[in-house]
């Protein structure tokens, strides 16, 4: 595992570090805003003088924090895999280049030592998981692993209710951050509620640090929502992903492939409005990451 030198130097020292995934880039967002977007995510970090981590396989290497050029690659290089972690051995024994989901840069980062990850919307249950048992390994390995993520709840592609009942089982804490109410991803609300909420960051932090001191090892998920005059049009949502699931059962879609199909075809279908939403709740959650790592930092000095 290679960490750059600059994430390297920050986790020594404490300093705030924030850890990004890269399946949003290669499998998420179309090319080439993606390169654009993937800029954008860390400078969203610099600004608040915290070291983005962007994490990626490159070559066979997992690597904690991306040079420009392998930021570059992971972003345009069609041939870039989509990599859970058990894909990691494969990929590195094989000299494959990959893209980390939520559930593989979490695995790498808090093997790095890094305490906070944004993401855009969290993997989970899929509809019809009863039949197809699609759920993703987010919800698994966040279960074993020390690590904060900062999600706009999950896709409405997912089943919300079951993902939620899935994470209670698993153990994994979640809070709202200034609110109860679970985000649907584009949408501010999902109709469901959550048991907690926290106000800031420095009430995120506590419970990292009641976390530890219980001595569990499990991830805390901060659900972080667009404010409403951000979300997506409710109707254009409703209309869109009822035709994406539907082209995707046609289709036969399954597998890994399920959560880019439908992102691509509901950027599509939303003739683009979608895109501008994800980029805005990416945006919302990396600057929310960014105030829990510093609070973090200043609550480990
Ligand atoms: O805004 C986004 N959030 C999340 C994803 C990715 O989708 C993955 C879930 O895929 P699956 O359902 O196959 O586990 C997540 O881990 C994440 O990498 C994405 O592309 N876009
Ligand atoms: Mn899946």
């Amino acid at each position: 595992m290679q960490i750059l030198p600059e994430v390297a130097e920050a986790i020594a020292a404490g300093r705030p570090v924030v850890a990004l995934e890269s399946t949003i880039i290669s499998h998420g967002l179309p090319r080439p805003r993606n390169l654009q977007a993937a800029h954008d995510f860390e400078q969203i970090l610099r600004d608040r003088d915290v070291v983005p981590a962007t994490i990626a396989v490159v070559d066979g290497e997992p690597h904690v924090g991306l040079t420009a050029s392998a930021l570059e690659r992971v972003a345009l290089d069609e041939s870039v895999v989509k990599v859970s972690v058990r894909d990691l051995p494969v990929a590195m024994a094989t000299g494959a280049s990959g893209a980390t989901t939520v559930a593989a840069t979490a695995y790498l980062a808090a093997k790095a030592g890094i305490r906070v990850f944004s993401t855009g919307g969290l993997g989970g249950v899929h509809r019809g998981a009863s039949a197809t048992f699609d759920e993703s390994a987010d919800l698994t390995v966040l279960a074993r692993t020390p690590i904060t993520v900062v999600s706009a709840g999950v896709k409405s592609i997912l089943d919300i209710p079951a993902t939620l009942e899935r994470l209670e089982t698993l153990s994994v804490t979640v809070v709202g951050y200034g609110t109860d109410r679970f985000p649907s991803f584009w949408l501010t609300e999902s109709g469901e509620t959550l048991d907690w909420a926290v106000p800031d960051a420095d009430g995120v932090a506590a419970v990292m640090a009641a976390n530890d001191v219980l001595g569990r090892t499990s991830a805390v998920l901060v659900a972080n929502p667009l404010p409403y005059d951000k979300q997506l049009d409710p109707q254009l949502h409703h209309d869109a992903l009822a035709q994406a699931l539907a082209e995707a059962e046609r289709d036969g879609i399954s597998g890994k492939d399920v959560s880019p199909y439908l992102l691509a075809r509901i950027v599509e279908l939303t003739r683009g409005s979608s895109l501008e939403v994800n980029l805005d709740i990416a945006a919302n959650n990396i600057a929310v990451g960014a105030d829990i790592a510093r609070s973090w930092s200043v609550r480990q000095q």
